[in-house]
């Protein structure tokens, strides 16, 4: 059963809608998450990792809804979320940070412990794995991020704005990492970056205000740009036919 916004809502403070009745099925596969700054992106990831509770409606995973205490437990462990910043323990190395999160995640220490160098490995961190956290660069450290998303073998993947930052070869290499994931693992991502969308992405959603503004495969959404587009173009004039349509037509 696929990750499921049910009719959800949420505001941060009372009467603030920030998340308006979200209805949406994001089926195994990669999808990524597009809107502008402010959009609501963060918070639909972050209801999605459970961090935030609806104020109605539910999102849940394999009939597990994140309100439901008795299966919360076993919900966290199926899904990765790794937020826009590193909640990193002061301290630590990139390996201990990783492997103190697949510990979280219910792994053994020593399971945790080894995988934790190969989900370095897998972004190109092998090397700085016993580097403190501090001692890292803003983009290296967006990559620890990855690796603890990575490290338990989550079936739900919620990544929220992993690129941002990365130099062009660390983003391809993050394309690489979620191509060579199994099929049934559900990729949640939002980016700025429509750069290599059909290449990398199966479906699209488009949060516009706290709506969903679209959701559709890949093919579904570049139909929507200007037939004027230029090849290598078609995903940001669909994106903005999508995006700002509505706002020219009101002013
Ligand atoms: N902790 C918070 N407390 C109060 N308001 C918040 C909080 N976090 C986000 N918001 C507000 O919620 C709205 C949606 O923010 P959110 O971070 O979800 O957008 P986003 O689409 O991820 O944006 P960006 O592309 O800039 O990361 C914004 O108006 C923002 O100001």
């Amino acid at each position: 059963m696929p990750l499921h916004f049910s009719a959800c809502t949420f505001g941060y403070r009372r009467r603030q809608r920030i998340i308006h009745d979200f209805d949406c099925e994001l089926p195994p596969g990669r999808t990524v998450v597009l809107g502008p700054n402010g959009a609501g992106k963060s918070t639909m990831l972050g209801l999605a990792a459970s961090s935030l509770r609806p104020r109605s409606g539910s999102v849940s995973y394999q009939g597990m809804a994140t309100t439901d205490r008795r299966t919360l437990h076993a919900y966290r462990r199926r899904v990765a979320w790794m937020p826009q910043q590193l909640a990193a323990v002061p301290g630590l190395t990139a390996r201990e940070q990783v492997t103190y999160v697949g510990w979280l995640k219910g792994m053994s220490r020593a399971d945790a412990w080894e995988q934790s160098l190969r989900a370095l490995q897998q972004v190109e961190l092998g090397e700085r794995a016993d580097v403190k956290i501090g001692r890292l660069s803003g983009g290296q450290q967006r990559r620890v991020g990855v690796a603890q998303a990575l490290v338990h073998g989550a079936e739900v993947l919620l990544l929220d704005e992993p690129t941002a930052g990365m130099d062009p070869r660390q983003r391809t290499v993050l394309h690489q990492i979620l191509g060579s994931l199994p099929g049934t693992v559900h990729v949640v991502l939002s980016t700025h970056d429509t750069a290599d969308l059909e290449a990398v992405y199966d479906n699209v959603l488009v949060v516009l205000d706290g709506e969903i503004r679209f959701q559709g495969p890949v093919g579904e959404f570049l139909s929507h740009a200007d037939s004027a587009a230029v090849p290598g173009r078609q995903a940001d004039s669909a994106y903005h036919a999508l995006t700002e349509r509505d706002r020219a037509w009101a002013s």
